[in-house]
Formats: structure tokens, sequence, C-alpha cells
């Protein structure tokens, strides 16, 4: 029933592992994967670059909450640690639910604080919107437009210039 993209990202331990676990745990349900991008932190920039991806998953059992729900298992299999006192600090792996959407393409909209679609700060991260590209190239995030449109804009098209495409460490290769 439902399509989604989800954003992966690590910045503490095996990083490329960590997203690789997450691509192995959504198994059948993965369309594709974009490429790698070494990023600079957002929101806290005392912590290493993190690397980030996106992934294009389908599942006509899952619901929206059903996606958040295999996000936070993955999650706590990569051994996450929350720290309440640091909002956006490091992290061994973070599985965000950036989008769902029905068979006949209609956006998800959720403003429960436990599942906020689509995902509230999307539209602010170039690490979430470039990749996201990669699998989707007309994408469009709900209520924000096309996201070439938001890259393109200030600040993103600065922040977009700090991504380095990781060529040398693929999702998708033989684990
Ligand atoms: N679309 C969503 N995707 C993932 N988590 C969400 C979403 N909407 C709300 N949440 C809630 O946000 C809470 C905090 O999630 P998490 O610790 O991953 O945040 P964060 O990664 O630190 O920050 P951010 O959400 O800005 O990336 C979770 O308890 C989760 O239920
Ligand atoms: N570059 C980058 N920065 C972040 C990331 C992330 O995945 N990549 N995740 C965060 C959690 O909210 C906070 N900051």
């Amino acid at each position: 029933m439902t399509r989604a993209v989800l954003s992966v990202g690590s910045n503490l331990g095996d990083r490329i592992g960590h997203l690789r676990s997450a691509v192995r745990a959504l198994d059948g349900a993965l369309v594709a994967a974009s490429e790698v991008y070494e990023t600079p932190p957002w929101g806290d920039p005392d912590q290493p670059p993190y690397l980030n991806a996106v992934l294009l998953v389908r599942d006509p059992a899952a619901s929206a909450r059903d996606w958040l729900g295999r996000a936070r298992a993955i999650e706590e299999a990569a051994g996450r640690v929350r720290d309440p006192e640091r909002r956006f600090g490091p992290r061994s792996l973070d599985v965000d639910v950036i989008g769902v959407w029905a068979d006949d393409g209609a956006p998800v909209r959720s403003d429960a604080p436990e599942l906020t679609l689509p995902h509230p700060r999307a539209h602010l991260r170039a690490f979430v919107l470039r990749p996201w590209l990669d699998v989707e190239p007309d994408a469009a995030l709900p209520g924000h437009g096309p996201v070439t449109a938001l890259l393109a804009a200030e600040p993103l098209a600065t922040e977009l210039v700090a991504l380095r495409p990781r060529g040398d460490l693929p999702l998708e290769s033989t684990w």
C-alpha cells in the first residue's frame, strides 16, 4: 500500500557498515539506494562528519507507522544510544522517515509528535534532498515543492556544495 523515502545517516563507528546494515534489514522492500555522501554535521557542528544516503522502499502491507517502527528497530540493531541532552548529536545510525505515499500517489500527512509527515526538517537539509534526487530525479516534498528548486535556493545551495559523493563506498555492493 505504501512507498516511503528513508534518510540514513551515521557519524560514529563503522559508518558505511551501519548504512549497509539498514539496507540489509530492509531486504525485499528496497527499491533503490542513492549514492553515499560525506556531509558536514548539520545542527550541531561539534561532531565528526556523517555518511548519508536515501533509500526508496515499498511494501504493500506497510502503514506509515510500520515504516517508523522499522526505522527505530534498525537504529537499535546498530546500537544507537540516545543522548537526551544533545538534540542533533552524534549517532551510530539515524533512520528518518522523510515521506510516505499511498499507491495513488497521495502523500500521507501526520502532525503527531511521534510521527510527523513529511519530516518537519527535510526541506532544510541538503544531506537529505541531494541523495533523494539520485533515486527520484523529479522528487517533490509535500508542502514545499520540487526538491531541485529547494536545493537551488539559498541557504541550501551553499550547503549542497559541501556534500562529497563517496563513489568508493557503494551501498548495493556485495557485503
Ligand atoms: N518522520 C519522522 N521520522 C522519524 N522520526 C520521527 C518522525 N516524526 C517524528 N519522529 C519522532 O522523532 C523522535 C526523535 O527521533 P530522532 O532521535 O531520530 O531525532 P533526531 O534524528 O535526533 O532528529 P531529526 O528528526 O531532526 O533527524 C522519535 O521519537 C520519533 O518518534
Ligand atoms: N550531516 C548530517 N548532519 C546531521 C544528521 C545527518 O544525518 N547528517 N543527522 C542529525 C540528526 O538529527 C543531525 N545532523
